[in-house]
């Protein structure tokens, strides 16, 4: 059900690119809520400080999960847009590169931190993400999904860290 809310946009943001598009899922009353709580469930014998989640789609995703997870929410930004004192990575995407930005006191040493974003792909992001939150002494050992494109090896690279990856749903191809 929640595949099929889920709309593929060929060629976009350049040719050969089926971009995967989740806003048709968000706007779903009853999908999104279905996709929070299935993310939900999968973590209910866990427990974690926080969740990080990238900007800009992540946010949607890790801020309701917060919620029902009861933790706290950390953004991982995008260059020059948080306030305090921060730490940065790189990386490369699919279609193109980029660099991410933690604060600095937004995650204490043996926090035990949960990693969101709506989509994995090459996995250039999470690693990023997962390489920010370790450099403060966070312990990350899960990332959830809502969409997995298998092909491009993300969930490889996190299994690879020693992160368990879930997605809801996976979309063979790029
Ligand atoms: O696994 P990867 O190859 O790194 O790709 C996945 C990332 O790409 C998309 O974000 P994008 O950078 O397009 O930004 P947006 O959320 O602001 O649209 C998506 O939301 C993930 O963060
Ligand atoms: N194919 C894709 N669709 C949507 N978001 C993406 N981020 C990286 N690759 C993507």
């Amino acid at each position: 059900m929640i595949e099929a809310l889920i709309r593929t946009i060929p060629d976009y943001p350049k040719p050969g690119v089926q971009f995967r598009d989740i806003t048709t899922l968000l706007q779903d009353r009853q999908g999104f809520a279905a996709a929070i709580d299935a993310l939900s469930l999968h973590y209910t014998s866990h427990a974690f400080d926080k969740v990080l989640a990238i900007e800009s789609r992540g946010f949607i995703v890790g801020a309701a999960l917060a919620i029902q997870l009861g933790a706290g929410f950390v953004p991982a930004r995008k260059p020059g847009k948080l306030p305090a004192a921060t730490i940065s990575q790189s990386y490369t995407l699919e279609y193109g590169m980029d660099a991410l930005e933690l604060h600095k006191d937004a995650i204490q040493p043996g926090e035990r931190v949960l990693l969101v974003d709506d989509l994995i792909a090459t996995g250039g992001t999470a690693m990023a993400a997962v390489a920010l939150v370790r450099q403060l002494g966070g312990l990350l050992a899960h990332a959830t999904f809502i969409v997995d494109l298998p092909d491009l090896g993300g969930m490889q690279r996190l299994q690879s860290a020693g992160i368990r990856g879930f997605a809801l749903c996976q979309f063979e191809g790029h």
